[in-house]
């Protein structure tokens, strides 16, 4: 694809700003600069919108992330590099690239150790008391801004952001190819992990949901079986889930992907003797768990937050190969203005992925 400079000074810095819980407003900020040598900035062209930004607009915190003073929203951005500093190499204006949004210190002993996801001190983007990517123009350094290949499109590139997070998470579960993986939850992050896990060889891929319409998205996109949460004990969906997906012994690994403590409990039924269990979703933070089926079969229970070393490069590369069709999520894409409307839809269910375009680019 041709490289296309842009004059950062004719571009509007306009972002969504929330003020406060259901109180959003656009505001023309004071444009980024780049202040270290390793730095560019890139123009905005698309974000989604994930779960939390809809859970900080509705809410105003997750956990002990309260929003204390007005903060631009979003995390999930591809854009236009229309600056780089004097010490970068990899980068030049006109790229096109995924942002990943989180910035580590870089030097405490997970940074060093390769798990920078869980820095204390990370920088992330839309998690107070940081602003996020709903905005003109996003300084960010260099490294973590991963150049789209060509015939992969800037409103693929925005995608890549959950397809990390799926990403880290089927690293988490170690799958295997020919092995079993059940999904709990059909949302975009659970469609991902379904995909992922097929991109590494899992045959059997069951999603689970209380929607069925998100498992007929489920089944057209990789699921090989889809099952709806009966309101009935965890262990008899459990039993019904391996009835369906001809596992008897139970499933090679399963990954939760909607937060949901129905949907754990199942999960701990569902999986094998010496399977894997990955919690992926953020629901509650006590539930009641079902330890003595963990204990008995020996399972292996780990968690995964964020994306860390690798996961946005194999994000990246999943998507310029086909194996991992991020187009298909994408319900539909609106322009900057209508950015609070993105959010409705969202919250409604009616959507799976809404693009907001920047405020620079025309829809
Ligand atoms: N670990 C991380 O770093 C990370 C990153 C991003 C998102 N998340 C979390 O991952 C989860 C999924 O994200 P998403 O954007 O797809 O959210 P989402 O809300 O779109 O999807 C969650 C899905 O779970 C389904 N669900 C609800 N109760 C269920 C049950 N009892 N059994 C089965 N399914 C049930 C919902 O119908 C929905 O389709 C969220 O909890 C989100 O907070 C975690
Ligand atoms: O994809 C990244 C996630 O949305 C964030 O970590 C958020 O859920 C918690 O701050």
């Amino acid at each position: 694809m041709a490289t296309q400079t842009i004059n950062k000074d004719a571009i509007s810095n306009l972002s969504f700003v929330l003020n406060k819980p259901g109180d959003v407003t656009f505001e023309e900020r004071p444009k980024p600069t780049i202040t270290d040598p390793n730095d560019v900035l890139v123009a905005v062209n698309y974000t989604g919108i994930c779960g939390s930004d809809v859970h900080y607009w509705v809410h105003g915190a997750i956990g002990h992330f309260v929003v204390k003073d007005p903060m631009v929203l979003g995390h999930e951005s591809a854009g236009t590099v229309v600056e780089v500093g004097p010490a970068v190499k990899s980068l030049k204006p006109g790229d096109r690239v995924a942002l990943e949004p989180g910035y580590p210190c870089r030097r405490c002993s997970f940074c060093r150790a390769g798990k920078y996801n869980l820095c204390p001190d990370m920088v992330f983007a839309a998690t107070p008391p940081y602003h996020g990517t709903l905005t003109g123009l996003w300084a960010a350094p260099a490294d973590f801004c991963y150049k789209l290949p060509d015939g992969v499109s800037l409103q693929e590139g925005a995608l890549i952001e959950p397809l990390a997070v799926a990403v880290h998470i089927v690293k988490q579960a170690r799958v295997q190819p020919g092995q079993s993986a059940v999904v709990m939850g059909a949302g975009p992050v659970g469609l991902l992990c379904a995909a992922v896990a097929k991109a590494y060889g899992a045959s059997t891929i069951v999603s689970v949901d209380i929607v069925q319409s998100k498992l007929d998205f489920a089944r057209g996109f990789c699921s090989t079986h889809t099952y709806v949460s009966q309101r009935i004990s965890a262990e008899d969906n459990a039993k019904a889930i391996k009835e369906l997906a001809g596992l008897p012994g139970g499933a090679d690994v399963v990954i939760d992907a909607s937060g949901a403590e129905p949907s754990i409990q199942t999960s701990i039924h569902v999986v094998r003797m010496g399977g894997t269990y990955v919690q992926g979703g953020m629901g509650k933070s006590d539930i009641t768990f079902p330890i003595m089926a963990m204990c008995l079969k020996e399972v292996t229970v780990r968690g995964s937050f964020r994306y860390g070393a690798g996961d946005y490069e194999l994000a990246v590369e999943l998507v310029r190969t086909g194996r991992v069709d991020v187009k298909k999520l994408i319900t539909g894409t609106v322009s900057f203005k209508q950015a609070e409307e993105a959010f409705q839809k969202v919250k409604s269910g009616e959507a799976i992925k809404i693009l907001i375009a920047g405020p620079n680019e025309k829809v």
